[in-house]
C-alpha cells in the first residue's frame, strides 16, 4: 500500500491565528470602532468568517474597559446557549472566573410552561443571584436577551456587560436593537440584524479575556 501524500495546508496553530487575523484587519472596516474595540471586533469576525459583519458591530464607550474590569475583578460569566459557554476559552479568563449557564437546570422546563416562555428565557429567572457586576453573553436565544432586559426593567442588579449576539429571524434583531436603543444603564456589544451566535458570543468574551493579560 503506497503512503497517502500530505495535503499541503498550514498546520501550525500560531500561524493560523496570525494570518486570519492579518486577513480580517486587510478586510473589515473597523473605522467607525474606538481602537479598543478591535481586538474583540476581529475575533468576532474570525468566529463568522464574514469580514463585513464588523460593520453591524455596536457598542458602548465603556464596553471594553467594563468587561476587562469585571473579567478581572473574578465576575461571573453568565451564558445562554452551553454553546456559548463551551466556546469560551478557560485559559484566557483571568482570575477563574465562573461560567454559569442555566439552560439545563432541572427546574426550566417547568419554569417556562409555567411563565409560558422559552427555556432560554426561563433560565433568566435563575440568574438573579449571579448577575450583579457579571459579563452576560448572550449568542443564541433572543428570547434570554428580552426576559434580561425586562428584569433590569424591574430592578434586578446590573450586569457589568452585556453582550448580544442572537441569531436568527425571530426576535434575533429586535432583542438587539433593543438593547442598543435602551441598555438599562450597562455597557454593551451588540451585532445589529439576524446575524449572531453562540461563536460570536463566546468569540467576544475571549478577546476581554485576552485583553486582561
Ligand atoms: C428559536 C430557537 C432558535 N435556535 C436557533 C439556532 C440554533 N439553536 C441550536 C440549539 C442546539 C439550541 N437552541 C435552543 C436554545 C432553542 N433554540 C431556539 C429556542 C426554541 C428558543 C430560543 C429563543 O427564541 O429565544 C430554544 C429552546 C428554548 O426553549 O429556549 C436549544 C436550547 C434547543 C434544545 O433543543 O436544546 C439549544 C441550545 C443548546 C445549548 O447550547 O445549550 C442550534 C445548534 C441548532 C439546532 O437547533 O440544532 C443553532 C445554534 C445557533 C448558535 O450559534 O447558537 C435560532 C436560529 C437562533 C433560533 C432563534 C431565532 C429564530 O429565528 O428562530
Amino acid at each position: 500500500m503506497t503512503a497517502a501524500a500530505a495535503l499541503d495546508y498550514l498546520r501550525d496553530p500560531n500561524a493560523i491565528y496570525r494570518a486570519s487575523f492579518a486577513a480580517i484587519r486587510a478586510e473589515a472596516d473597523l473605522s467607525h470602532l474606538p481602537a479598543d474595540a478591535h481586538p474583540l471586533a476581529i475575533r468576532v469576525v474570525h468566529a463568522c468568517g464574514m469580514p463585513d459583519a464588523a460593520a453591524d458591530l455596536v457598542l458602548s464607550a465603556d464596553a471594553v474597559t467594563a468587561g476587562i474590569r469585571a473579567l478581572r475583578s473574578g465576575a461571573p460569566v453568565i451564558c445562554d446557549a452551553e454553546m456559548v459557554a463551551h466556546g469560551l476559552i478557560r485559559r484566557f479568563l483571568p482570575a477563574g472566573n465562573p461560567v454559569v449557564c442555566r439552560l439545563n437546570d432541572p427546574t426550566v422546563p417547568a419554569l417556562a410552561a409555567d411563565l409560558g416562555t422559552t427555556r432560554s428565557a426561563a433560565q433568566v429567572e435563575l440568574w438573579q443571584g449571579d448577575l450583579a457586576g457579571a459579563v452576560v453573553a448572550i449568542g443564541n436565544a433572543p428570547t434570554a436577551l428580552f426576559a434580561l432586559l425586562e428584569k433590569l426593567d424591574a430592578g434586578w442588579p446590573k450586569p457589568a456587560l452585556i453582550l448580544g449576539f442572537p441569531v436568527g429571524f425571530v426576535g434575533a434583531a429586535e432583542s438587539k436593537a433593543e438593547l442598543a436603543r435602551n441598555s438599562r444603564g450597562v455597557a454593551f456589544a451588540a451585532l445589529r440584524g439576524r446575524r449572531g451566535g453562540s461563536a460570536m458570543a463566546a468569540a467576544a468574551v475571549n478577546a476581554l479575556g485576552a485583553g486582561c493579560t
